[in-house]
């Protein structure tokens, strides 16, 4: 897979050397690419932002060097025949469990990562007529730009990427893969400050096991998410 990355502020992507992904960049699984909007700029300062037209708080996002960095990245003879453009944004579609399996089979990202208010709208118009475009929300509430957002759909679906994860078989009992939040996890030592490990986890019964798993599951989901229930 390879991923680019448009931001105004690039070093903040070092990260990606030294986290999960730093081994998948290093074995050729994922190759990343990180572009700085403002080398796209043509005046002396560098300008990336305006004045909201319609007036309103802040400024927000020009489009021209928007366009000239995203041309470049889809002229690049390395970029993919149908990259789809990530565009992280409060009023973007949930990001979900689902939605980084199906981006996990892509063979493209280019992560469009908004600072100030946002960026011109007709950056995504302009570029849905050539791609598939989606704007993706990590949540409920307002980050200042698109790169915390961008790291953590990249953390999200590269972990999903065969040959990512040492240990394929911790993704088969992943969290909200059945629908369900997570069980409760325990390891040695079996008692640690007069706490217990529940008995039947050294049960060696592995049908108790799962079943004690599973309605772990459901009592927590049931309290704490009871949204994702089934209907
Ligand atoms: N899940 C999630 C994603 C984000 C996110 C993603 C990208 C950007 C780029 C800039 N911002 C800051 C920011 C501040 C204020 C507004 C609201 N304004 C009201 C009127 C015009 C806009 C929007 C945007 C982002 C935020 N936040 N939360």
């Amino acid at each position: 897979m390879r991923i680019d990355i448009v931001t105004i502020f690039p070093e903040f992507f070092d990260t990606l050397d030294v986290s999960l992904l730093g081994k998948a960049r290093q074995t050729g699984l994922i190759d990343t690419r990180v572009h700085d909007l403002r080398d796209a700029t043509t005046d002396k300062h560098r300008t990336v932002d305006d004045t909201p037209y319609g007036g309103g708080a802040g400024m927000v996002m020009k489009p021209e060097p928007w366009g000239e960095t995203l041309d470049t990245i889809l002229a690049d003879p390395d970029s993919s025949s149908v990259p789809v453009l990530i565009v992280p944004s409060p009023a973007g579609e949930q990001f979900t469990q689902a939605i980084a399996k199906e981006l996990a089979e892509e063979e493209q990202l280019i992560f469009a990562c908004g600072r100030y208010e946002g960026i011109d709208q007709r950056v995504s118009d302009h570029f849905a007529s050539r791609i598939r475009v989606r704007p993706l929300s990590l949540g409920d509430y307002v980050l200042n730009g698109g790169e915390v957002a961008s790291l953590a759909i990249i953390e999200a679906v590269g972990r999903l990427i065969p040959g990512m994860v040492g240990n394929p078989e911790s993704l088969v009992e992943e969290s909200h893969e059945d629908g369900l939040l997570e069980y409760p996890s325990y390891t040695k030592p079996a008692l640690w400050r007069e706490l217990e490990v529940p008995p039947v986890l050294l049960s060696g019964n592995h049908g108790a096991i799962a079943a004690w798993r599973h309605e772990q599951q459901l009592e927590r989901t049931t309290r704490i998410r009871p949204d994702l229930l089934p209907e």
